[in-house]
């Protein structure tokens, strides 16, 4: 009932945040001060993660939690230098058997961002124009942690006993492929984790720049390199052009054969196991909030492959796409030199959907790129490699904790939430899901347009504070179903 005492306590918590929120701004302000890139290798930047790392594990340690800040060892350049890497923060705020624990998983690392790549603010310089905070790390990822911490606080400033016992576990190398964090996620297994009930993410973002969602699931990812090569030493087209097999024109015909016109890839079999729609699927695609041509007018794109929401969705969710994302090697830079490139690597990537099967992936990929060299009948060497095979995940929604979390969107946004996927992979998810079997959940804050990675990223301060609210209506909602 509306009057019950957790409906109280939640009124009080939304007060304070909402009193309080300007607070919550200047701390995201100091963070995103931080340039913790950790995509650029450089000892500066790396220095910079340290600090937000500290600043983190400061800031939790002042809320009361015990604070554990793990070592990372460092990280191998392929060019033979070493660089540490930061530490991973384990933290924890009550351990009352009586309660669900529920651990957030967040990233304090942020994609690089330069003023001349065309910020039109300073991007780590928190600026709010018109009720966004620009800067990067806003949204992703530094916005949705400070979310969950103001959560916390509002509870804790209050000298109210929280709902749910709280740990953390937050890192500084997300963009650059988690290093070294399966690792200690298997190594707390039955320390750290053992206690944990439920996982909850928060690194992605809504479908709509005003409906909240939950996440239900994301594609993975196969991630490839071919390599062609003819020696090591580029040529000179003058001396060598018309006597040669150029590995770029090979390389060209291989990815030029990956994928048509219409986004249909033309790898033998590749659609074979993709789960078959269902009835009630098309049912949630038509439920969602998007408009498809505001959507791609906003994305600045002319046309895209598909006109309608519903095509639009199952393309981005539910099939799988080959994307083409560069070449090693290639003569890249402006100009108009006349070499012919000796070994090149093409580098493409296939977004994995349920029930696609890694290794058959891999073979099926293989198998079409041996095909298209042999009918070449190039003396080049050609080598495929699977770099990365990242699994699709799907959440389990009929676990408490999304329940709890439609409750909660429900009281502080008054609506039910878009049920969605996303495209991307957070890899992290199938490892908390798989390694510690522990229910995961994505419960993103952000808006459709906050241009994660992008120039000119930002958080609403509207998303940044409702979320921090929705966060503890979440709290109080588990506490309930426990
Ligand atoms: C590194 N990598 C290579 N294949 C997949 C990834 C992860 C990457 N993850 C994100 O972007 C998170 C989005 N919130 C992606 O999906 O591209
Ligand atoms: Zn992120
Ligand atoms: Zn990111």
């Amino acid at each position: 009932s509306p009057s019950s005492p957790p409906a109280r306590l939640l009124e009080k918590v939304i007060q304070y945040i909402d009193l309080h929120q300007d607070e919550f701004v200047q701390t995201l302000k100091e963070w995103v001060a931080v340039e913790s890139d950790s995509i650029q290798p450089v000892p500066r930047l790396r220095q910079e993660l340290f600090r937000m790392m500290a600043l983190a594990a400061d800031k939790l340690r002042r809320l009361g939690a015990s604070v554990d800040s793990v070592d990372g060892g460092s990280q191998q350049l392929p060019n033979g230098q070493t660089l540490p890497i930061p530490p991973i923060i384990l933290a924890e705020l009550g351990n009352d058997p009586k309660k669900p624990t529920v651990c957030f998983y967040g990233h304090l690392d942020v994609q690089p961002a330069r003023r001349e790549d065309g910020w039109l603010t300073d991007p780590y310089t928190l600026t709010e124009v018109d009720g966004k905070l620009y800067g990067r790390g806003a949204t992703d990822n530094k916005g949705p942690v400070l979310a969950w911490i103001n959560a916390v606080s509002a509870f804790r400033a209050m000298e109210e006993d929280l709902p749910v016992n709280i740990k953390f576990i937050i890192e500084g190398m997300e963009e650059a492929g988690s290093v070294a964090l399966e690792e200690l996620v298997r190594r707390e297994k039955d320390r750290f984790f053992s206690s944990v009930d439920y996982v909850v993410i928060s690194d992605n973002l809504w479908i709509s720049r005003r409906k909240p969602a939950l996440t239900c699931g994301t594609r993975g990812n196969s991630y490839f390199t071919v390599e062609v090569k003819c020696r090591d030493q580029d040529f000179h087209s003058g001396t060598f052009g018309g006597i040669l097999n150029e590995p770029m024109a090979d390389l060209i015909a291989l990815l030029g054969s990956l994928v048509d016109s219409s986004g249909h890839i033309l790898i033998p079999g590749i659609y074979d196991h993709v789960a078959p729609l269902t009835e009630e699927e098309k049912k949630m695609y038509k439920a969602i909030d998007l408009d498809p041509e505001e959507y791609r007018n906003s994305s600045q794109v002319k046309k895209f492959l598909f006109d309608t929401k519903e095509e639009i969705l199952m393309h981005l969710w539910r099939y799988p796409s080959l994307s083409i994302h560069g070449i090693e090697g290639a003569f890249e830079e402006p100009g108009a030199k006349t070499v012919i490139p000796g070994r090149v690597i093409g580098k493409f990537s296939i977004r994995l959907v349920p029930h696609m099967n890694m290794s058959v992936v891999e073979t099926q990929v293989k198998q079409h790129l041996e095909y298209i060299f042999s009918k070449r009948n190039s003396s080049n060497q050609m080598v495929v490699s699977m770099a990365l095979g990242l699994h699709p995940w799907i959440a389990n929604i009929k676990d408490n904790q999304y329940l709890a979390a439609k409750r909660a969107i429900k009281t502080v946004f008054g609506t039910e939430p878009d049920m969605i996927r996303d495209g991307s992979t957070i890899p992290i998810a199938n490892i908390f899901q798989d390694v510690i079997q522990k229910s995961v959940m994505m419960l993103p804050l952000g808006a459709v347009d906050d241009g994660e990675h992008a120039q000119n990223e930002k958080i609403n301060r509207w998303n940044y504070i409702e979320g921090s609210k929705l966060f503890a209506a979440f709290f109080l909602e588990m506490a309930k179903l426990h």
